[in-house]
């Protein structure tokens, strides 16, 4: 399966040009190589412009799932469409919406846990629902950003039988450390394949990290974006891989269920 992750700079508070961006990287992406599965970073949308998301967040995610599914099913490819804000009811989310090669939507999952050192909880709602699909047939999950910092809430969709973690990020540079070690860490722990989608640029507050990564089960990085520039990184992805790594060590079978 060949992996697409578009690492894009996000337009502050700027849907339009945000819309315009994505759409242009996603038929570049298609255009260069043979893609099963793309994937973009999160609130790619309006970014971290949160006091102004009551005005420009996304009505129950009608314009992302409505480019997202054109574009799907025009390629034929899966998109993990990153994440957006997306108002639902009185509450805003940090949503990321799956499509599969028909166009279907076919995942649903909100952030769950909130980053307090940039104040999202005092203008997004948090999700309360690990997400679980299929890519072509592989259980999948998806996580954002902050998420891979709570190993316990990863976790629980990898007992369940899924091989892949989907992560679109904002994730900024003084913490790029935590980033890399978080991911190799999460991909180590579940043998999974860990599918990483961070912006480049800056808003009012933060620098970005960049540096998306393909980390395989075993823990090795297969593909590493760079930390500043806008790039699409390519990368094949094989599922049996997790098997074999699960196999050679069986850190499922071994886990103590009766101590925890
Ligand atoms: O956990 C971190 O250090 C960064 C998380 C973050 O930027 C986010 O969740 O948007």
């Amino acid at each position: 399966m060949k992996i697409a992750c578009i690492q894009v700079d996000v337009h502050f508070g700027n849907p339009d040009k945000n819309y315009e961006n994505i759409e242009n990287k996603i038929r570049d992406a298609v255009s260069k190589q043979n893609v099963d599965t793309i994937i973009l970073p999160e609130l790619w949308d309006t970014a971290y412009d949160l006091s102004r998301l009551n005005e420009i967040s996304d009505s129950n995610g009608e314009r992302a799932k409505s480019l997202l599914s054109k574009l799907s099913k025009e390629f034929a490819v899966n998109i993990i469409g990153g994440s957006i804000a997306c108002r639902e009811g009185n509450g805003i989310y940090n949503t990321s919406l799956s499509f599969n090669r028909k166009g279907e939507h076919i995942g649903t999952y909100s952030k769950a846990h909130l980053i307090t050192l940039m104040e999202e909880e005092k203008y997004i709602s948090s999700g309360k629902n690990s997400s679980m699909f299929k890519i072509d047939g592989i259980l999948s999950t998806a996580a954002i950003c902050y998420d891979i910092r709570f190993p316990e809430w990863i976790r629980a969709p990898f007992l369940k039988g899924a091989k892949i973690l989907f992560v679109p990020a904002q994730w900024p540079i003084q913490r790029q450390t935590h980033w890399r070690a978080l991911l190799m860490a999460r991909a180590i722990e579940n043998q999974c394949y860990v599918i990483a989608c961070n912006r480049v640029g800056q808003d009012p507050n933060n620098t970005f990290a960049g540096q998306s990564m393909i980390v395989d089960p075993w823990g090795d990085i297969i593909a590493q974006g760079s930390s500043g520039d806008e790039e699409i990184l390519f990368a094949d992805i094989s599922p049996e891989l997790v098997e074999e790594v699960r196999a050679k060590v069986p850190v499922f079978n071994d886990r103590r269920t009766d101590l925890y």
